[in-house]
């Protein structure tokens, strides 16, 4: 038998020490016995650290389908727009650009026309990605377009910027992002939810016609509701992650927010199928050109014109109007909601105008290294610039992989055991519905936060998050609108504010369509902004 001996490079760290140290990490304290054994250990662990080392000093790779063109789609007049200015008045914009087809070559796309902001974690090459903190310096600026970016450029869209997110896309509520605390338009002072937060606000204030927001637990569905807005976190898979800076692999989604049903059913078609990069997709995920066309299907064919909904069956979860914090008069809003769609008559759609920190490991899709470079390790310096809802998260994090380590494999069981059974009551109905929040927009913070705001922002999204394990696709729409509950005051005027009620469609995996056809029968009997 031959032995092949492993040539060792100079200034390798490995030595038996090394394997002493890490043998009794992995096991309770365990001491290595055999000396021989050790030194073998120690050979073959100096063999690995080789050669990954070799990897790591190797050009990472970038695949041509998300390099930039900057040829024909080059980056003009980046600037980052002032807090609390004429052009910034609710904090929405991280940057402001102009990013489109130089040539005006594209007449015919989905997006021809449409203005397009991305949430500030969304890639774009040569322009910085803040990801709403300072705790990253000098900051990313990635050397990739993400897939979605591809796409709506492909489709004619104008990108016209990015929009503010809360720090690491890490609150539901929004006043932690460094760009400053980012108001609700429609009531200045209360929170524009997120961590989307930016997204929502430019397009309700009109500063551009649609959004790229991403959503873990509510990012997307939160500010569309407290900002009046509808918008989509699509079915896992659907809309490629790829170049979008991930939480968690298993409860990243990336999707449309825009002020119409219609906007967000043409967004969706231009960015969904499968990109055969981002595992996300599975096996049941369309091809691009499989995916359905949701602009045009709005409209059910082949059913009474002056009733498109009848025959459909719309379950209600009844637990979800029972949260604790449920304000009262949100579920009576709900409830003509479900009985009006219902009776809906036909017509065309209507053109309203306009983690954890680290990188997850075992999966095929595109990592962004850099960014990984760039956040570790975490110093000092880097630490006391994150967030309380980022050191919690990474709190979170270590402690439960090193205490709790199989509680991840039980929450994805018991993940599981929702979609399971939420499966025979959907399989009877064509949608299944829920209220999506318990709170109006409460009043913003300002100026300095600690750990006890991540309570109060926690219940927010109580309805929302389950959706991300279980993966089915839900909407967000807006119902109607009611003031904020006395306790929520801040003066006596207060009473006579119009704050967005949302409620949250929730559908069939894979079934973005009915979710849009529904939404789009409710946007045409309720105008809300006419109450
Ligand atoms: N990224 C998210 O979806 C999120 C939602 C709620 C709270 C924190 C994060």
């Amino acid at each position: 038998m031959s032995v092949v001996s492993l040539a060792i490079r100079e200034g390798n760290p490995v030595t038996e020490d090394t394997v002493r140290l890490y043998a009794k990490k992995i096991t309770t304290g365990m001491e290595l016995k055999n000396d021989q054994d050790v030194r073998d250990l120690a050979s073959v662990l100096a063999a690995f650290h080789d050669s990954v080392q070799s990897i790591l000093e190797m050009e990472d790779y970038v695949p041509s389908a998300l390099r930039p063109d900057f040829e024909c789609f080059p980056r003009k007049n980046i600037t980052f727009p002032e807090k609390k200015s004429q052009e910034n008045p609710f904090n929405g914009w991280a940057c402001k650009f102009t990013l489109k087809d130089k040539e005006r070559t594209l007449q015919t796309g989905l997006l021809v026309g449409k203005t397009v902001v991305l949430k500030d974690n969304v890639c774009i090459a040569g322009v910085p990605c803040g990801l709403g903190t300072d705790a990253i310096s000098p900051p990313w600026v990635p050397n990739i377009d993400a897939t979605v970016v591809k796409r709506i450029l492909e489709a004619g869209g104008i990108i016209v910027g990015k929009a503010s997110t809360e720090s690491m896309c890490q609150s539901g509520s929004s006043f932690t992002s460094n760009t400053g605390p980012v108001d609700n338009p429609y009531a200045p002072g209360r929170t524009s939810g997120g961590s989307s937060s930016g997204c929502a606000v430019l397009v309700a204030d009109g500063s551009c016609d649609m959004a790229i927001g991403a959503d873990q637990g509510g990012s997307i569905r939160m500010p569309c509701a407290f900002c009046g807005l509808v918008g989509i976190k699509p079915m896992f898979g659907l809309v490629p992650y790829t170049g979008i800076s991930s939480n968690e692999w298993q409860h990243d989604y990336a999707g449309p927010m825009c002020k119409s049903v219609y906007d967000t059913a043409l967004l969706l078609q231009a960015i969904s199928g499968a990109d055969g990069l981002d595992d996300r997709a599975g096996p049941h995920c369309p091809l691009r050109d499989q995916v359905p066309k949701y602009s045009e299907l709005l409209v059910l064919q082949g059913t009474d014109p002056e009733k498109p909904l009848k025959g459909k069956k719309v379950g209600i979860l009844k637990e979800a109007f029972s949260m604790p914090a449920l304000d009262p008069r949100m579920a009576e809003k709900c409830s003509p909601a479900h009985h009006r769609a219902n009776y809906l008559d036909g017509g065309q759609p209507l053109h309203r105008g306009r983690t954890r920190l680290g990188q997850d490991a075992g999966h095929r899709q595109y990592y962004n290294n850099d960014l990984h470079d760039l956040t570790f390790p975490l110093t000092q310096e880097r630490w006391e610039k994150l967030s309380p809802f980022t050191i919690n998260s990474q709190l979170n994090a270590l402690y439960g992989w090193e205490r709790l380590s199989r509680g991840y494999g039980k929450a994805m069981n018991k993940a599981m055991e929702i979609r399971h059974a939420m499966m025979p009551p959907l399989k009877t109905m064509t949608v299944s519905y829920f209220l999506l929040l318990l709170l109006l927009p409460i009043r913003t913070r300002s100026g300095r936060y600690n750990y006890s705001e991540i309570q109060k922002s926690v219940g927010q999204g109580l309805n929302c998050s389950p959706f991300n394990s279980t993966g089915h696709p839900a909407l967000s729409l807006l119902i109607g609108t009611l003031a904020p509950a006395p306790e929520d005051w801040v003066t006596e005027t207060d009473a006579e504010l119009k704050l967005p009620v949302a409620m949250q469609l929730v559908g069939k995996w894979w079934d973005e369509t009915v979710l849009l056809q529904l939404a789009s029968a409710w946007e045409k009997a309720y105008d809300w902004r006419g109450r």
